[in-house]
């Protein structure tokens, strides 16, 4: 399929530790979608193989149904940013650009497209070795761009990076979304991600732990819940329970519905006919829902194992 990453039953073995493990999930393309996990979850190994430059132990990558190193012009078909350091530092940004172009048959017209799209036209003759973090993704973000890939694969961009240069990415990564582009996108920060990514990919340990939308994994986190005012709500109480709906009692004297939304507890209220003088959602925190996910699968926390 156009623009699609299958990933299917994909594992990495080095020794003992397994870095990835069985994982299977499919990136599609007119969004962004973040690939989240806690240091170490397995992020950089796969994208590793997503990009041939790690050997599966089992499974395998397909990016329109292919394997990366059969892809004809790769440049042309996926850009990555994996390690913005890789860079020779001793050539300027203008001529590491030229040389990827030259060798990857890109016309040479396009390194100026992009050091302008990357905002990097007044550096261009500088070292690359001299540049800032910032600069340096500038650079990778540049490079990945170059042959007008549909599909884009970025490893942590926003890392050490300022707030401008993480709502610049941010755009950016939206904007090659919404014109059609698969954008695979690699970090452990979920707020973060949050604001880029409408869907997201958790791991943790290698394994999968959610292929969901932001929404859907704060929907399903058991402590968000609905807040209730009534002026009748003991019977309102008794109406939910009924319906099999977990009902909690707040200090205040409202409802506390949960595992239900709001639009589920309005409906059950006009056929009891009920008022209903609140109705409020109090989803709990991306950050919450994704320590949730994750509390299981991280080694070490502070304040010890837990
Ligand atoms: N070449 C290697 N040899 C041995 N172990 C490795 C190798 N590469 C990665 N690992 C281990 O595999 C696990 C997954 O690492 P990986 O870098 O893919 O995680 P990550 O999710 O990208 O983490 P981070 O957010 O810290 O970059 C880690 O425990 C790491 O130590």
């Amino acid at each position: 399929m156009a623009q699609v990453i299958e990933v299917r039953n994909l594992s990495k073995r080095y020794g003992d530790k397994v870095a990835v493990d069985g994982l299977s999930f499919t990136v599609r393309p007119g969004r962004v979608t973040g690939f989240l996990g806690p240091n170490g979850a397995g992020k950089t190994t796969t994208m590793r193989m997503m990009l041939d430059l790690d050997r599966p132990t089992t499974g395998q990558v397909l990016i329109d149904g292919s394997r990366y190193r059969r892809l004809a012009e790769p440049l042309r078909r996926v850009g990555a940013l994996l390690d913005a350091n890789a860079v020779h530092g001793g050539r300027s940004a203008h001529d590491h650009l030229l040389w990827l172009a030259q060798s990857n048959r890109i016309p040479s017209t396009r390194v100026r497209e992009v050091l302008e799209l990357t905002g990097l036209e007044s550096v261009a003759g500088r070292r690359a070795g001299g540049f800032s973090l910032g600069m340096a993704q500038r650079l990778g973000i540049a490079a990945a761009l170059l042959g007008d890939p549909p599909v884009l694969l970025l490893d942590e961009p926003v890392n050490g990076l300022d707030p401008e240069g993480v709502l610049w990415i941010r755009t950016l990564m939206k904007g090659l979304a919404a014109e059609g582009r698969t954008v695979f996108v690699s970090s452990h920060l979920m707020s973060e991600t949050a604001l880029a990514a409408e869907h997201l990919i958790v791991i943790g340990r290698g394994r999968l732990l959610a292929d969901t939308t932001v929404r859907d994994l704060v929907e399903a986190d058991p402590r968000s819940y609905v807040r209730i005012r009534t002026p009748e709500p003991e019977r309102m109480h008794t109406a939910l329970t009924h319906s099999g709906i977990r009902v909690r009692e707040a200090p205040d004297g409202a409802l506390e519905v949960y595992g239900t939304e709001t639009g589920k507890i309005g409906e059950l209220a006009a056929a009891a006919g009920l008022a209903v003088h609140e109705a409020s959602a109090q989803p709990v925190s991306l950050e919450e829902a994704f320590m949730r996910l994750t509390e299981d699968v991280v080694d070490h926390r502070a304040g010890g194992r837990r």
